[in-house]
């Protein structure tokens, strides 16, 4: 299958307030994957995932996208390419979770049109993934911390993008929308999407990710299989706790 959307970071540093906070990063990120960045609190994880998006610029190297460094795209076109799902959605916008999920279709829009019947076609199916249309009326500050999540994925989903990037998307989900999160992932996948989240929970990155990239203190520690990064022996170093993973990885089950 063609890599075209694949993202490649290479030799990526990004130093913020004078002190580094990504150093010597080189990384594949594949198409039809599904993607893990990891690694214990204040590894860079978030700051690396905001780079990918383009919402800030590397200090040295680059983050590309179909050759293209992200950070030096059109807003427009980076927003037609990348859908980005924040770690936590203000409550406090003055918006329906409908009119919310619409904003996933600017990209498409032109600057005074109304939206098509596709634009609101993407809006309501993206609504009835996450199991939210029944919410659409409601105002963002209505809804629970778990509803705001699913209806900040309703708007990547609606923004139809071949790149996908969430920062720990799971974490206000109960068990079950955190499953069905992370099968939808491995569907978008499937479709050729690339698919980038920031996890938690390893037990969830061993079951559903492809691939894994562990970091640690600004540095990558180890990228590759999710299965030969997740070994019992790195994640004790890393995350300087004992850690036995009850699922195998998914490529050890498939095998
Ligand atoms: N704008 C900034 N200025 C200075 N330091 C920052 C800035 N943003 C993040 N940091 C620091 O960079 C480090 C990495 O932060 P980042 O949010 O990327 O970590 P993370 O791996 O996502 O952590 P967590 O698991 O806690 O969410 C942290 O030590 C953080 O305090």
């Amino acid at each position: 299958m063609p890599d075209t959307h694949a993202l490649k970071v290479r030799d990526l540093a990004y130093h913020a307030a004078g002190r580094p906070l990504l150093q010597d990063i080189c990384l594949d990120l594949p198409a039809s994957r599904v993607s893990a960045l990891l690694g214990p609190n204040g590894a860079g994880k978030t700051t690396l995932l905001r780079l990918l998006a383009g919402l800030a610029a590397p200090s040295r190297g680059a983050a590309r996208l179909a050759g293209q460094c992200v950070s030096r795209m059109d807003a427009r076109r980076r927003a037609r390419l990348i859908a980005w799902v924040p770690q936590h959605l203000p409550a406090d916008i003055p918006l329906t979770a409908g009119e919310f999920v619409a904003l996933g279709r600017m990209p498409h829009q032109g600057a005074f049109a109304r939206p098509s019947p596709a634009d609101k076609t993407a809006t309501q199916e993206a609504l009835a993934i996450v199991e939210m249309e029944a919410h659409a009326a409601k105002r963002l500050d209505a809804l629970s911390g778990g509803e705001r999540q699913r209806v900040a994925i309703a708007r990547a989903l609606a923004q139809q993008a071949p790149v996908i990037l969430l920062d720990e998307p799971t974490n206000h989900l109960d068990l079950r929308h955190q499953h069905r999160l992370q099968l939808l992932l491995r569907e978008l996948a499937a479709q050729g999407k690339t698919v980038v989240q920031v996890l938690h929970d390893l037990a969830l990155a061993a079951e559903y990710a492809d691939q894994a990239a562990l970091l640690n203190a600004g540095r990558l520690e180890a990228a590759g299989n999710a299965r030969e990064v997740l070994t019992p022996e790195r994640l004790l170093a890393v995350y300087r706790w004992p850690v036995r993973l009850a699922h195998p990885p998914r490529q050890a089950r498939a095998a």
